[in-house]
């Protein structure tokens, strides 16, 4: 059975980057990405602006929808301070067991915990069975048409707090139009776009802030 895309990217990793370096396992993904194979990784340009918000935001317990092959979740962890946590959330059985291999390379495993599973059923288990009281901040980069509802349903969970930061991938392309209407328009976010390019394209995208106001 011949290798998926997302393996080929696992495999490049674990024979070229140095393990337990997670920068050289990010420069290992974006390198393979932008020569061999495109890949919906945030890539490096927008990981750039993921990180400054991750960095100010300097969350003790962040959420990650959409985990893919685990680029953004290496990207975001390295950054959190020692105790802090990533929950990242992938429902493709296939993706979540590439990422869980490509987290433990990059020697995150102890700050990264990957929930299998939609995140329409992980959301509301977060306060129980997580343990999570309220979430810094969160990461969506999964299917762009359910940015708005997953927004809905972390407010609805009592999951956001007053200065809980919210940021979105693909604003443009793919686009997510329908969330960046709820946001902008909503009294609860104020809202910050970010000018960029699709990851290891010459084409425009942009992310979104959301800060919730409470
Ligand atoms: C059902 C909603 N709940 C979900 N719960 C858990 N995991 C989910 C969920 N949705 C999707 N996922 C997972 O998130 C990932 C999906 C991401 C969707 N992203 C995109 O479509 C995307 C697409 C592009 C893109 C850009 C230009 C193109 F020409 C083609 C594609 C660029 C990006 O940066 C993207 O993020 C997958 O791993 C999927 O299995
Ligand atoms: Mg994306």
């Amino acid at each position: 059975m011949n290798q998926s895309k997302e393996q080929r990217i696992l495999n490049f990793v674990l024979q070229n980057a140095v393990r337990g370096d997670p920068h050289s396992v990010l420069d290992t993904i974006d390198k393979y990405c932008s020569q061999k194979e495109w890949a919906m990784n945030v890539g490096d340009e927008k990981g750039k602006i993921l990180d400054k918000t991750v960095q100010e935001a300097n969350p003790s317990v962040a959420l990650e929808l959409g985990t893919y092959c685990g680029y953004s979740a290496v990207r975001i962890s390295r950054l959190l301070k020692a105790g802090a946590r990533l929950l990242t959330v992938e429902f493709n059985p296939e993706f979540a067991a590439i990422a869980k291999q490509m987290i433990e390379f990059a020697g995150v495993q102890d700050k990264v915990k990957l929930l299998e599973g939609p995140s329409e059923e992980i959301i509301p288990q977060l306060k129980k069975k997580y343990e999570v009281d309220t979430l810094d901040f969160v990461f969506l980069d999964h299917w762009k048409d359910r940015y708005t509802p997953d927004t809905i349903l972390l407010q609805e969970c009592n999951l956001l707090r007053k200065g809980s930061v919210l940021l979105a991938d693909n604003i443009i392309f793919p686009g997510a139009p329908d969330f960046l209407n709820y946001v902008r328009k909503s009294p609860h976010f104020q809202c910050t776009n970010y000018p960029s390019h699709l990851e290891y394209m010459q084409v425009e995208d942009a992310m979104e802030k959301a800060v919730f106001l409470g």
